[in-house]
């Protein structure tokens, strides 16, 4: 259970447009706070994700000094043993989505998930909390708008479109981002 400060404003804090606006529509009504947006690129980083985004959590929590949600977003490879994971923002910011796809063209294996993890701290020196969803699916040729990064080339298992392709609701309703936030009770007792 995540602890939600009732009544009190919860700050999400990203440099990234494109993920508020799923955030958003992910939670709906479910969530018990009031979340604003707060556009701050935090520093990051290396390691592993829980490490990452614990240290940007507090981080947030620092800069705000109040109840802070932040994401941490990897895309990681099979064939390449889990990378580029977190580093994913750079590999796509050099190579593009068709670059990502070919960065696999001498494996066989073209497996991949999208790995999301929330942090939440209540406020500075508080306990940060970590909440994760996965989508298992592979990479392919860029099919789809390029709206949002290496969503044209990621396609779900089950599926025969790219995130890009789909309908956003049907994104919203399989993504990485939605396993991280959809399964949580949040309480309001804090
Ligand atoms: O195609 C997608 N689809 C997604 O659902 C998705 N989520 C994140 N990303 C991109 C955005 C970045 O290039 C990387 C993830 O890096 P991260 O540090 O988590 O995201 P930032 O853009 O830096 O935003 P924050 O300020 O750190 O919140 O993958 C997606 N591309
Ligand atoms: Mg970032």
């Amino acid at each position: 259970i995540m602890a939600v400060p009732c009544g009190r404003h919860v700050v999400f804090v990203t440099g990234n447009a494109k993920k508020l606006e799923e955030v958003i529509q992910i939670l709906g009504d479910k969530f018990p706070s009031t979340l604003v947006s707060k556009k701050i690129d935090l520093p990051e980083y290396q390691g592993e994700p829980d490490d990452i985004s614990i240290q940007k959590c507090k981080e947030a929590a620092r800069q705000i000094d109040g109840p802070v949600l932040v994401e941490d977003t990897c895309l990681c490879f099979r064939a390449l043993g889990g990378l580029p994971g977190p580093y994913i923002k750079w590999f796509l910011d050099k190579l593009q989505p068709d670059g990502l796809y070919r960065l696999l063209a001498g494996f066989e294996d073209k497996s991949a998930w999208a790995l999301c993890t929330f942090a939440f701290c209540a406020g500075k020196d508080q306990p940060v909390h970590l909440f994760r969803g996965r989508t298992e699916g592979k990479i392919v040729a860029p099919r789809g708008p390029p709206d949002f990064g290496w969503d044209p080339c990621f396609q779900p298992d089950g599926y025969d479109q790219t995130y890009a392709e789909m309908p956003k609701a049907v994104k919203n309703s399989i993504s990485h981002r939605y396993r991280a936030l959809v399964f949580k009770q949040y309480s309001l007792s804090a």
